[in-house]
């Protein structure tokens, strides 16, 4: 059954006008490698942590400027929104279709709160805790392009001409404020796009940045502002000792005008100066340890790298499944094709370089976790292959072999071909990205003998779910498996309402 909204009642959680404030016992494990008379054995101990979890109710009026807001993903996000704020709904060749948020997890989603009288208890993921109404954003940016969003809209090719016809007024008057450009971080052939540019050093193009974000909120009067790059993927930066590697090196190489700062690294030094929340739904290393040091000094939230949408979600469930279930993957051949202008950036070989390593690295710790099918440094043959074909436009095709050793020296080939509507499935991963990151803002916690309450830590792994190459805190572990990510995400929402963690056990049943 499924119902529309649930409350809490728990001596563990209070509710103010306010906040949410609940107490949860953190169930987790303490490992030790002990001596045992010559020998040594690993020892499992149980432990319980007790945290204090406080969220903030008010829920802001925000306001997302997006990097690359002309592009496919920018306009169809924003337009997305928009007929759903005003309920529009048009015809196509099957029925009258209205608009949704289909692909969301926060907003198409639901949780397991309960049993009830032998039936399973439901309710949207959204009602967990307070969030942004996504009807409600206000949406601005920056594009190096200068076409307005209606005109960008039709560009992209996503939506059906009888929805573009009723947008078209909404969007006609968004343009884009002038971006960062630099050439040598992205294909030649986006040369042309490039007619909205913000000239001077980089430092002057990061103070120009601030001062957009600034004039942002004041002329919306929006409360909080979250800013996600969506523009194309640029090619790796050069990490370099004296160049990127500190935060005073990388401040200092601003001073000098360093060109090995690329765009996308100088968009989040703006906003990190800003404490505005930066999040790069591209695969480059926007965030070089420099930057990573200086949003830590500055608390002030980075997420990423490169939207987890369709042939590598689907990788990040499958090689779960087999390597869960006993069976070891030994080749992985990815090959896609597509025709928007992100194909067409991916065609040089810098670029699509920084998505390959995204698109590989996603399995990496699924066959690190089992020791039984795999050798220490062993992995599957893995490849991935982007090919432009200017006519699918935004519809690109994957076409994925997985072939895994089964019992007894048996060999399963499993072959998929996964019509992945780029825009259509991206776009609602950029609107859980920047709800999530808002609200993980309006999070404190505090654990047991910490004197007191502070944010999450500013490298948002709470967002891993929605990346390929989710960034973490140094030395901590990446996650890539989907039902893992699924399920850190839910639980933490669920202790902040004093919930526990869904373990799927249904005792009650058993
Ligand atoms: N399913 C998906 O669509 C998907 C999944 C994962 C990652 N991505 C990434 O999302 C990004 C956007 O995808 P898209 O299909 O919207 O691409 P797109 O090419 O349609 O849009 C990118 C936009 O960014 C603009 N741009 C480029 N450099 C800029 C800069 N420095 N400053 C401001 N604007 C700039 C371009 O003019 C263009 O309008 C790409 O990097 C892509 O790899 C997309
Ligand atoms: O998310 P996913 O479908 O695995 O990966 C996609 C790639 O296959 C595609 O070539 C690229 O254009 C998209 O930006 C996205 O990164």
């Amino acid at each position: 059954m499924f119902i529309e909204s649930f409350k809490v009642e728990s001596p563990n959680v209070k509710y103010t006008e306010t906040e949410i404030h609940s107490v949860y016992s953190y169930e987790t494990t303490e490992l030790a490698h002990e001596n045992h008379d010559g020998s040594y054995r690993w020892v499992v101990k149980p432990k319980t942590v007790k945290y204090e979890f406080r969220t903030e109710t008010r829920v802001p009026k925000l306001g997302v400027m997006l990097v690359g807001w002309g592009g496919n993903n920018g306009a169809t996000l924003t337009g997305g929104v928009i007929a759903n704020r005003e309920g529009i709904s048009w015809a196509t060749k099957d029925k009258v279709q209205q608009a949704n948020y289909f692909g969301s997890l926060t907003q198409a989603s639901s949780i397991r709160v309960g049993s009830y009288n032998g039936e399973e208890i439901y309710a949207p993921f959204k009602r967990l805790l307070p969030m942004v109404n996504p009807d409600d954003i206000v949406f601005g940016g920056w594009d190096i392009s200068s076409m307005n969003l209606a005109d960008a809209m039709a560009r992209a090719k996503v939506f059906e001409i009888g929805l573009q016809k009723q947008l078209r007024p909404y969007m006609e008057h968004m343009v884009p404020l002038p971006g960062i450009y630099d050439p040598d971080f992205i294909a030649a052939n986006q040369g042309t796009r490039a007619n909205n540019v913000i000239k001077g050093t980089r430092k002057e193009q990061v103070q120009q940045i601030v001062k957009d974000i600034k004039e942002f909120k004041v002329a919306n009067k929006v409360d909080k502002v979250v800013v996600l790059w969506t523009a194309n993927t640029e090619r790796y930066s050069n990490v370099v000792v004296g160049l990127n590697d500190t935060m005073e090196n990388l401040l200092s190489s601003l001073d000098r005008d360093e060109p090995e700062i690329s765009p996308s690294t100088l968009y989040a030094i703006a906003c990190i100066l800003e404490n505005v929340p930066f999040i790069n739904g591209s695969p480059q290393n926007t965030f070089v340890p420099g930057l990573v040091e200086l949003a830590i000094q500055r608390n002030s939230l980075i997420g990423g790298d490169d939207f987890k949408s369709g042939q590598t979600k689907m990788k990040s469930v499958l090689v779960d499944f087999l390597v869960g279930a006993g069976i070891k993957p030994t080749s992985i051949v990815s090959y896609n094709h597509l025709g928007n202008n992100d194909g067409m950036n991916l065609s040089a070989p810098q670029t699509f370089r920084s998505k390959e390593i995204s698109k590989s690295n996603v399995v990496d710790d699924m066959v690190a976790s089992n020791g039984i099918l795999y050798e220490p440094g062993e992995h599957p043959d893995h490849v991935v292959v982007i090919k432009y074909v200017p006519y699918v436009g935004d519809s690109k095709r994957a076409m994925d072999e997985y072939t895994s050793e089964i019992f007894m020296g048996g060999k399963s080939t499993i072959v998929l071909h996964n019509t992945c509507e780029d825009s259509l499935l991206a776009a609602p991963i950029i609107l859980d990205l920047v709800l999530l990151a808002e609200l993980s803002t309006r999070i404190q916690l505090k654990a047991d003998g910490e004197g007191k309450f502070h944010s999450f830590h500013p490298v948002a792994t709470i967002l891993s779910y929605l990346t390929k190459a989710p960034l973490v805190p140094p030395g901590t572990p990446v996650v890539n498996a989907l039902s893992k990510q699924r399920a850190m995400l839910e639980n933490i929402m669920r202790a902040c309402v004093g919930l526990a963690p869904e373990n799927n056990m249904i005792l009650e049943y058993k």
